[in-house]
């Protein structure tokens, strides 16, 4: 019994240092590489998305007007859309820009803030989910309701809970969207990420947790939307692999604010060592940290 065990644990820590492995290598090619990410964004998170993806290695550029998509969108490398701060004009952008992304092979991530907070912002998303995002990321009351209402209104199944959500902060836990996650991957055919104390990650079939980052990042607004934004710049870098590059961003924005918590004082704080501590973000370091184990075969 006890050998059991002890095999086991040695297996999970077999386990933890592949993915660590994998989020090195996929760290390395971003800063290689360092990816043009297109960001149609909410104004709140324009700074610190930017921030980020710079730390990051990546490089940002926050492009939504219309009549610039047909010659930007084909040269970047990823888009992310991010719907905090939707309006009529940047739905007709985002549309544009996620079909072209599509067209051209690109890969494109979905942020859907707030998702329940409007009819309106339900019914964009689900057009969007419609244009094929490579990777959806949100909380899990994100996931919870748009996976729900990806279903269709004839249908009975609601998962509990969804419809008293309406802002941009979470009141699930992330276990509670597995299931909500896993089926909206199957039906959308996206890697479905939802954040939280533990990062779940699925597509479809193969689900992981993410054990990374402290309490303190939902103190911040647009930790959600910049890690989003940090998928994408992984996903562009890593294009063979989609699923594991959204696992290892995930884990290494997290260990950054591991390491930003230890210099911080409160959330003002962590935000710029959180920055500082991605940017700087060593191999032996990330080896040590990173905490991925799979949550099913
Ligand atoms: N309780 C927590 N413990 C550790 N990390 C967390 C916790 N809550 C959120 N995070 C991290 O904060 C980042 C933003 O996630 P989250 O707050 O769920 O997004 P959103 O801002 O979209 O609601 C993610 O990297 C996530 O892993
Ligand atoms: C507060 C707020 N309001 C509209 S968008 C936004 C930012 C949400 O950021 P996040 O989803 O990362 O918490
Ligand atoms: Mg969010």
């Amino acid at each position: 019994m006890e050998e059991k065990q002890r095999a086991a644990e040695e297996g999970g820590e077999e386990e933890r240092k592949g993915w660590a492995r994998k989020a090195w290598e996929s760290i390395r090619a971003v800063r290689e590489r360092s990816p043009l990410v297109q960001c149609i964004t909410n104004f709140v998170s324009m700074d610190l998305m930017a921030n980020t993806l710079l730390a990051g290695g990546a490089s940002p550029a926050m492009v939504h007007c219309l009549q610039e998509i047909p010659d930007f969108t084909p040269h970047a490398d990823s888009l992310c859309i991010n719907i905090g701060t939707l309006s009529p004009d940047w739905v007709l952008s985002m549309k544009a820009s996620a079909s072209l992304a599509a067209e051209k092979g690109r890969p494109w991530v979905l942020d859907p803030v707030a998702v329940s907070a409007s009819d309106f912002r339900m019914t964009v998303c689900l057009d969007l989910v419609q244009l094929r995002p490579t990777v959806i990321r949100g909380n899990a009351s994100e996931i919870m309701a748009l996976s729900s209402a990806s279903l269709g209104p004839n249908k009975d199944f609601q998962w509990a809970g969804e419809s008293l959500f309406k802002g941009v902060d979470s009141s699930h836990g992330t276990m509670d969207a597995v299931e909500a996650a896993r089926s909206l991957a199957q039906r959308s055919g996206a890697i479905v990420a939802v954040s939280g104390a533990v990062d779940v990650i699925t597509d479809g079939q193969r689900v992981v947790g993410v054990c990374n980052g402290v309490a303190m990042m939902q103190r911040i607004t647009a930790t959600g939307c910049a890690v989003t934004a940090l998928i994408a710049a992984f996903v562009a870098a890593n294009p063979s692999n989609p699923f594991e590059a959204t696992a290892c961003s995930l884990s290494i924005f997290g260990v950054a604010g591991e390491l930003g918590m230890d210099m911080a004082k409160g959330p003002a704080s962590l935000r710029m060592h959180m920055i500082d501590s991605l940017h700087g973000l060593d191999e032996p370091t990330l080896l040590s940290r990173v905490n991925i184990t799979s949550l099913s075969g």
